[in-house]
């Protein structure tokens, strides 16, 4: 089957959705007052049409916008339906934001392929249709060329078409853009709209908000609506922009762009006539163009009857320009992808870019051999030799530092950086964000297990520690929970502070945990209410493993210099007892740090979610 009969297929299969609007309005509360952004404002988007959304700054296009993707819910009152049936519009909408937020480390084909996959499961394509799909889509959209670049080097324009062609992949019938063509050239922009009017006329329901057009832009629409003040002072086609305006009395100058005069009769720049112009928006003839006799059939018609003439005149969906509709077969019904499947993509997805990011990986390995090697020449044999054993504490200590804190500044700022993408692709329904959060733990927790034993193993062997495997692997068991929990609390943190603060929160934190960690100031000589708060401490527990799991179990009497008359720590159970660690229990502690790191984890997934929806 060739492309172009693919396409002919498909544009059938999209499912012609007509959006109305009724007395939409909407508050939002502004230090204990009520503000009011939409005042009962109606509206129908249809299918088959483009949609500009326009009006001066602040006066409630994304608002809306939010309102009908569903992104917005708290506050707004009045009625949305798509199509005939009341469906819930985030299931069927497309919400391309204003931002456009890609992995930049894979490319442009990379980056569709993964698109594909994730919303299209194999048994309704397989491997060789998406492939043809993608091919399809990036020559259509003009991104061929730039296949093999990589998502983050591609210019302005050409990321906001590949985020176009990301969400045609399951041919979506209804799509929302937030200012499109913002940042883009007067060509870029025009190419933009050609591209949606396009898509428009395949029978998709395409509304985009958009800022002083060109006139020729700005004829490329099929309906305009303007808001102003929270109400809807245009509904109409571009051509019969300047008609109505005179029926209120403006008049556009010769040569004036229609749009810009609509912008600033609406911003008030010829007085202000928002109820004169949002009584006459109300009349639906605005909303069709006709020619020269018709003005006179309209004539004695009510809105309604003109609204069923005008439906009838219009007919089927015009086609203009050839087909973006995807190669796929219109006979199939192509369904999402198990989550299971999407679990298994997105571990994939971080695992590729954990590898070609070398300042996580490379970098920060070497980072920790160069640390291990320069902290065991530090501390030497502090590990066998009696006079040293106070050092050899204050060794523990610094690992349980430097993993913890090495790893809570990075984990502070992973959901930050990808906090965009996560919305944008969870929104669109790519997948769910428990499969996205089950992802990150599962492909982060070995590199943390990797990263602490390479920085451990060095250490334990510089430091001469005892050359006792069970000793050995209790010593790396602490340090890989602590550096899981220090991510958990930097996980955690990232998803409640912005980095500036999380970091200061995080160092501030970090401090707090090594003064209770028991070394600097002895568990013993801490008064009952600062010993309680110690418990909170993740350090502590794992200050306490690590000494538990090399002096405990009956160690041998530790190496005494032969130079040295006295050595006080020459028993192990002497260090035990100095450190007030002697009813110390291993077991207890990993699992107060278990339970410690689950709680972090489990609320920095309620702190992300919370934070999508804001
Ligand atoms: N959650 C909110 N809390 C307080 N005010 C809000 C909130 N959301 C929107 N607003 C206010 O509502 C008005 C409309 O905002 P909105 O972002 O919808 O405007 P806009 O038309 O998209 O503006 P722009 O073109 O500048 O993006 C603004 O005055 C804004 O400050």
């Amino acid at each position: 089957m060739t492309l172009e009969s693919h396409g002919k297929l498909l544009k059938e299969r999209v499912k012609p959705i007509d959006i109305q609007f009724k007395d939409l309005s909407y508050q939002v509360q502004v230090q204990k007052v009520k503000k009011t952004i939409l005042k009962g404002i109606s509206g129908t988007f249809r299918s088959g049409q483009l949609t500009a959304i326009m009006g001066p700054s602040g006066a409630g296009k994304s608002s809306l916008m939010n309102i009908l993707t569903g992104l917005t819910t708290k506050g707004v009152n009045g009625n949305i339906q798509f199509g005939d049936s009341p469906t819930k519009s985030r299931k069927i909408c497309c919400y391309i934001m204003q931002d456009d937020h890609f992995h930049s480390w894979f490319t442009v084909e990379e980056t569709m392929l993964l698109a594909a996959q994730l919303k299209i499961s194999n048994d309704s394509m397989n491997m060789k249709e998406k492939k043809m799909l993608i091919e399809h889509l990036l020559d259509t959209l003009k991104l061929s060329q730039t296949k093999s670049t990589r998502a983050g080097n591609l210019s302005g324009g050409q990321k906001k078409r590949l985020s176009i062609a990301l969400e045609l992949i399951d041919n979506p019938a209804v799509l929302f853009l937030d200012e499109p063509t913002t940042g883009l050239d007067s060509s870029a922009s025009s190419d933009t709209i050609q591209l949606l009017q396009t898509l428009a006329n395949e029978g998709r329901t395409i509304v985009c908000t958009i800022h002083q057009p060109s006139s020729h832009v700005y004829s490329l629409f099929n309906q305009i609506y303007v808001l102003s003040q929270g109400c809807c002072t245009y509904q109409g086609t571009p051509h019969n922009t300047i008609e109505f305006l005179k029926t209120v009395g403006l008049e556009c100058p010769t040569y004036h762009n229609p749009a810009d005069f609509l912008l600033e009769c609406v911003n008030g720049d010829y007085g202000d006539h928002t109820d004169d112009l949002a009584a006459a928006a109300r009349q639906p003839k605005w909303r069709y163009d006709y020619d020269a006799e018709q003005p006179q059939h309209l004539d004695g018609l009510n809105g309604v009857q003109i609204v069923k003439m005008m439906e009838s005149k219009r007919g089927g969906v015009k086609q203009l320009s050839p087909s973006i509709t995807p190669p796929i077969s219109a006979t199939k019904h192509v369904y999402p992808p198990p989550e299971w499947m999407r679990l298994w993509l997105l571990i994939g997805r971080c695992h590729v870019q954990f590898f070609r990011d070398w300042t996580v990986t490379y970098l920060k390995l070497a980072v920790h051999i160069m640390c291990a090697i320069l902290i065991g020449l530090l501390y030497g044999d502090s590990g066998s030799n009696a006079t040293k054993q106070i050092a050899n504490l204050g060794s523990f200590t610094i690992h349980n530092t430097y993993l913890w804190y090495t790893t809570m500044m990075p984990g502070l700022l992973r959901f930050p950086q990808e906090i965009s993408i996560i919305k944008k692709e969870t929104f669109n329904n790519w997948y769910k964000l428990r499969t996205y959060y089950m992802a990150t733990l599962i492909t982060s927790t070995p590199v943390h297990i990797i990263f602490s034993m390479t920085y451990i193993t060095i250490a334990y062997l510089m430091t001469d520690q005892p050359f006792e495997i069970e000793r050995y692997a209790k010593f790396m068991l602490t340090a890989v929970v602590v550096t899981i929990c220090a991510d958990g609390l930097g996980v955690l943190l990232g998803t409640i502070l912005n980095p500036i603060n999380g970091t200061f929160v995080g160092a501030v934190l970090t401090c707090f945990m090594l003064i209770f960690s028991g070394f600097l100031i002895l568990l013993t000589h801490m008064s009952s209410l600062m010993r309680l708060l110690s418990y909170l401490s993740p350090i502590r527990y794992a200050l306490e493993s690590m000494v538990l799991a090399i002096y405990s179990n009956n160690r041998g009497s530790i190496y005494c210099p032969m130079d040295v008359v006295y050595c006080h720590f020459k028993n192990a159970s002497t260090v035990l007892r100095s450190f007030g660690m002697e009813n110390g229990n291993f077991g207890m502690n990993i699992l107060i740090m278990f339970l410690q790191l689950s709680t972090f984890k489990g609320l920095a997934y309620v702190m992300l979610k919370r934070k999508l929806r804001a």
